[in-house]
């Protein structure tokens, strides 16, 4: 995946396919690109398509075990787990942006608060100059 796709991200969700093997076998490789980008983003692990045999929810699947990784089993089509993992996905990147101390998001939290500072400044010469009596 092209590195731009990863770059100030907060937060990662991986699906698999629980009926396409290769899919699950995937996610190592993902894992292992997603880490070289983005090293301690918050990392979900979903199994999806699970309507189509719920007896694979008494599988277990290693991978994010391993990987110390929240799991989820899901199905998109009947919408089991899907609002809970966006909701933990949603509450995981917020904790991760506001206390990250990899190095990058520390520059862009400089960046941004440096442009705030910027804007705030604008906006209040902008005031000023408006109050002036004798202004248009
Ligand atoms: N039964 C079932 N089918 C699903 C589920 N989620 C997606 N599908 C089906 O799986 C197929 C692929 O779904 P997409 O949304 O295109 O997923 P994708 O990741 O873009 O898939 P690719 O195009 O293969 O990369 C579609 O036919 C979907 O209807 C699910 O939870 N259960």
């Amino acid at each position: 995946m092209h590195p731009s796709y990863y770059h100030k991200s907060h937060a990662c969700i991986m699906v698999f396919d629980v009926q396409r093997k290769i899919t699950y076998k995937n996610l190592a490789v993902w894992y292992q690109e997603l880490r070289q980008y983005r090293p301690e983003i918050p990392c979900l692990v979903v199994a999806n398509k699970i309507d189509a045999d719920v007896k694979v929810t008494q599988k277990s699947f290693n991978f994010a075990k391993k990987q110390a990784l929240p799991f989820y089993f899901v199905s998109a089509a009947d919408g089991t787990n899907v609002v809970k993992v966006f909701r933990d996905a949603i509450q995981m990147a917020l904790a991760y942006k506001k206390n990250s101390g990899d190095f990058m998001d520390e520059v862009m939290r400089e960046l941004e608060n440096f442009e705030l500072e910027n804007k705030e400044e604008s906006s209040d010469k902008e005031e000023t100059e408006e109050s002036k009596p004798g202004s248009a």
